[in-house]
């Protein structure tokens, strides 16, 4: 039996597989108040390119773009009210960020995220990469990556409403 503590949604899927898009599908559909929550930073000129796409894409959407590379859990508490839909794209970035920092202890964080979302009066729609599904990486940083992402989905998918899995622009629900 699943059970679910908050009214938010996990989305996951690999690069490129339209998670993003159908995320962004979603919360249009929900018909409120869209806040897109991003913590990718430009760390070069392509990322910078990208993101550039990414706004101009959104632009005629309704979406008010807010960037936090590291405090998520702050953002989403000052971001949260009621008839509010917020993306949070993507989770992995986030994870990115907190194991470039010193000091972070990136699965309290996680935890930390997990618990507070049944707090929240917005509908969160998360999205991740699964970065689980391949070959055992020869690097240790990429290994300790791997790990994290898998524990922090785990913790969010058990406190979410739903949780899909996209491949190839395809969801499958897999909760809710
Ligand atoms: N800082 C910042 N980052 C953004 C913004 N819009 C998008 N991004 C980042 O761009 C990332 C998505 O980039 P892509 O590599 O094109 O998407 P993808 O996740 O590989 O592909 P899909 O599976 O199709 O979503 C997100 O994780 C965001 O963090 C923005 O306005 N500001």
């Amino acid at each position: 039996m699943t059970t679910s503590h908050s009214r938010s949604i996990l989305v996951l899927g690999g690069a490129r597989s339209g998670k993003s898009h159908f995320a962004e599908t979603m919360a249009r559909d929900t018909g409120f108040d869209r806040v897109y929550l991003a913590t990718g930073r430009a760390w070069d000129d392509e990322m910078r390119a990208r993101i550039e796409t990414h706004k101009a894409d959104r632009a005629d959407g309704g979406w008010t773009t807010h960037e936090e590379p590291l405090d998520l859990i702050g953002a989403l508490r000052a971001l949260d009210r009621p008839g509010r839909v917020i993306l949070v794209d993507c989770l992995t970035l986030w994870v990115t960020n907190l194991m470039m920092e010193e000091g972070r202890d990136v699965d309290a964080e996680g935890a930390a995220l997990a618990a507070m979302l049944a707090e929240l009066q917005a509908t969160v729609i998360f999205v991740s990469n699964e970065v689980g599904l391949g070959i055992v990486p020869e690097n240790r940083m990429a290994r300790a990556f791997r790990d994290h992402a898998g524990r922090l989905h785990q913790s969010i998918a058990a406190q979410v409403a739903e949780v899909y899995f996209v491949a190839a622009g395809l969801p499958l629900k897999m909760k809710g």
